[in-house]
């Protein structure tokens, strides 16, 4: 037979047909998206009936980005399915900072709301850093608050940044060894890059792994691409990575969610950041775009909004 692994995978991974030569296992975010979905969907659940608590979230989106619109949709419609309350706050792009400021300390305020979420990138006139650090520490379940984001660096209890968060979960869950990998992410970015590094690196409730980061100032990205066994690409450009450019049964976490076009019915066209057709035939295991890590983005808001209503109520 002509698979790479034959190491035990968990039945979340879809194989291609047998038939062909040396395929990568494609690793499913949304089959495993749906999967933590049940999970979280089942807590609230037994929250609400236990203790009558509804954990909520409010998106909040400034400006009129028609990919920040669709995503900002999607996760309160994942909040909808699995009973966490959610509002959705929709602000023109002209919103002062301070507007925007008065809104978040109204929801650090309200009991009913146990996650915010300020959807990145904001308008220019706004600084970015204020905005995130305004949010109550307690109820930043993006884990962009400096205190979060320094507690991750310790190790201690936090919200993870979900990005990252989900990239963890699909590598444990598809039973991807990390500990003593050689694991190289491509990009440095506050949200993806750095982040997921940082959990590649940690000893307990992390990677374990030993852990390169490449960015534009990289000399030579390939020598380093071509000796990850797990590579993780966030770098926001359309298909950059090429077979060539990995190692035989690496495998490869495509963060890249990049617009190259529409559909005939107007759907927006997407691509990763690794150049899908060039790269299955040689990886060992590789997450698709659309369907990898996205849908596992959304979900770990959905569960940091759980852990941030059980802490709110002293559950657990
Ligand atoms: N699936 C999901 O859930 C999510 C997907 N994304 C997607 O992931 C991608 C990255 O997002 P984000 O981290 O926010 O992007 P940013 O633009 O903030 O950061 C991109 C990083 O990649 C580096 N980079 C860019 N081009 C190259 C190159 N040619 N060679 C080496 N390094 C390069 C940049 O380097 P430098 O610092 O030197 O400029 C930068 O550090 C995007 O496609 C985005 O849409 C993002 C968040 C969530
Ligand atoms: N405060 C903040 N938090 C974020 O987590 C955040 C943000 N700002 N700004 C932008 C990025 C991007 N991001 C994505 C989430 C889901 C998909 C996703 O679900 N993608 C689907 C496809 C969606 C589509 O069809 O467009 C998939 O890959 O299958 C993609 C990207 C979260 N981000």
């Amino acid at each position: 037979m002509c698979f790479k692994h034959d190491r035990a995978v968990g039945p979340l991974i879809e194989f291609f047909p047998r038939y062909c030569i040396m395929p990568a296992q494609i690793i499913s975010g949304s089959e495993t998206a749906k999967a933590i979905r049940e999970e979280i969907a089942a807590e609230v659940a037994r929250l609400k009936t236990a203790h009558g608590l509804v954990p909520g979230l409010v998106t909040i989106l400034v400006g009129e980005d028609p990919a920040s619109q669709s995503y900002v949709a999607a996760k309160n419609k994942t909040a909808h399915a699995l009973g966490i309350h959610s509002e959705q706050v929709t602000l023109p792009a002209a919103t002062s900072e301070a507007e925007l400021l008065g809104i978040v300390a109204d929801y650090n305020r309200n009991p009913a709301i146990h996650g915010i979420l300020v959807q990145l990138p904001l308008p220019r006139h706004i600084d970015e850093a204020k905005v995130l650090f305004a949010i109550d520490p307690d109820k930043d379940v993006d884990g962009f608050h400096p205190v979060n984001v320094g507690k991750m660096m310790l190790g201690e209890r936090c919200f993870l940044p979900c990005t990252p968060h989900g990239i963890l979960e699909l590598l444990q869950r598809s039973g991807t060894e990390t500990s003593g990998a050689e694991v190289v992410v491509v990009g440095r970015s506050n949200i993806v890059g750095k982040p997921i590094a940082n959990l590649m690196l940690q000893k307990r409730a992390g990677g374990n792994a030993t852990v390169t980061i490449c960015h534009t100032r990289t000399r030579d990205m390939a020598f380093h691409t071509r000796r990850a066994d797990i590579l993780i690409v966030a770098a926001g450009v359309a298909k950059m990575i090429k077979g060539d450019q990995i190692k035989e049964g690496a495998v490869i976490i495509d963060v890249g969610v990049n617009r190259i076009g529409q559909t005939e019915s107007g759907k927006a066209l997407l691509a990763g950041d690794v150049d899908f057709d060039s790269v299955v035939g040689k990886a060992g295991a590789i997450t698709p775009v659309p369907g990898g890590v996205g849908p596992m983005t959304i979900t770990m808001l959905m569960k940091n909004t759980l852990q941030a209503a059980k802490q709110a109520a002293g559950i657990e």
